[in-house]
């Protein structure tokens, strides 16, 4: 079974995801932290996020560990989301998406375009989503919790920022695919937004 999970910043897409794996046992990609890397990568060689060119030279990521704190930075966040609009970043990062989405075993992927354009052959799509305020809050929390400095207004307008980014590009905006189920997650706990996830699934995958 593959599942493809989608939605904007802090909305839950990466809670539900990786708890839908867990779930069903299946392999999961948080293929936001493929766009991560690139940015890190690019920051770490003073490339220039608003050169396209210095950007698809920053796509070999394979030295970048998923566990590296850098990759959940603010200033990290903000080069992904810009650099994420570009169409030959998007192609150097396809081909392992879709690989990943095909394997042996099924899998569960969360990001922006796994529903429309990564796996749109998906047993079963999401589309999470809650009010930018709301997902503002989750950030600023989360933040908190890092001992990372955090101003609500900001954290806000960073979120209303990257939403225009995602959704306004060109090449694989943000947008619900139109066999997706909306999970509006506003006012759940990750645990009751996990439980209806689960519910989704099994409802879905029975068709
Ligand atoms: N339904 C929810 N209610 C409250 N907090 C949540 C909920 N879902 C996720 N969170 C918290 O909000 C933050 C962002 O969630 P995350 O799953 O990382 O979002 P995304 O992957 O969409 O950016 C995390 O700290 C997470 O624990
Ligand atoms: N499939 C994807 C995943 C992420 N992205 C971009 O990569 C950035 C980081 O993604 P993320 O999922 O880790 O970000 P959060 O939603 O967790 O804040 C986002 O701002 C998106 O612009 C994308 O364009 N396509």
């Amino acid at each position: 079974m593959v599942i493809a999970v989608d939605g904007p910043a802090a909305s839950g897409k990466g809670t539900i995801a990786r708890a839908l794996a867990r779930h069903f046992g299946l392999p999961h990609l948080d293929t936001g932290l493929l766009y991560r890397s690139v940015a890190l990568n690019l920051w770490r060689f003073g490339g220039d996020p608003g050169s396209e060119f210095e950007a698809v030279r920053a796509c070999h990521i394979d030295g970048i560990g998923w566990d590296d704190p850098e990759l959940r930075s603010e200033t990290v966040s903000s080069i992904a989301s810009r650099i994420s609009a570009y169409p030959m970043v998007r192609e150097a990062l396809l081909e392992r998406q879709k690989r990943f989405a095909a394997g042996p075993s099924g899998a569960v992927l969360d990001g922006r375009d796994i529903g429309t354009v990564i796996a749109p052959d998906a047993d079963v799509k999401l589309f999470v989503t809650a009010s930018p305020q709301i997902r503002a809050e989750r950030r600023l929390k989360e933040l908190q919790a890092r001992g990372m400095p955090a101003h609500l207004p900001d954290i806000l307008a960073d979120i209303e920022a990257r939403d225009a980014r995602d959704s306004d590009r060109s090449s694989a905006p943000l947008r619900q695919a139109e066999d997706a189920v909306l999970l509006d997650t506003s006012r759940m706990s990750a645990e009751e937004a996990v439980a209806a996830a689960i519910v989704i699934v099994e409802k879905q995958r029975l068709g």
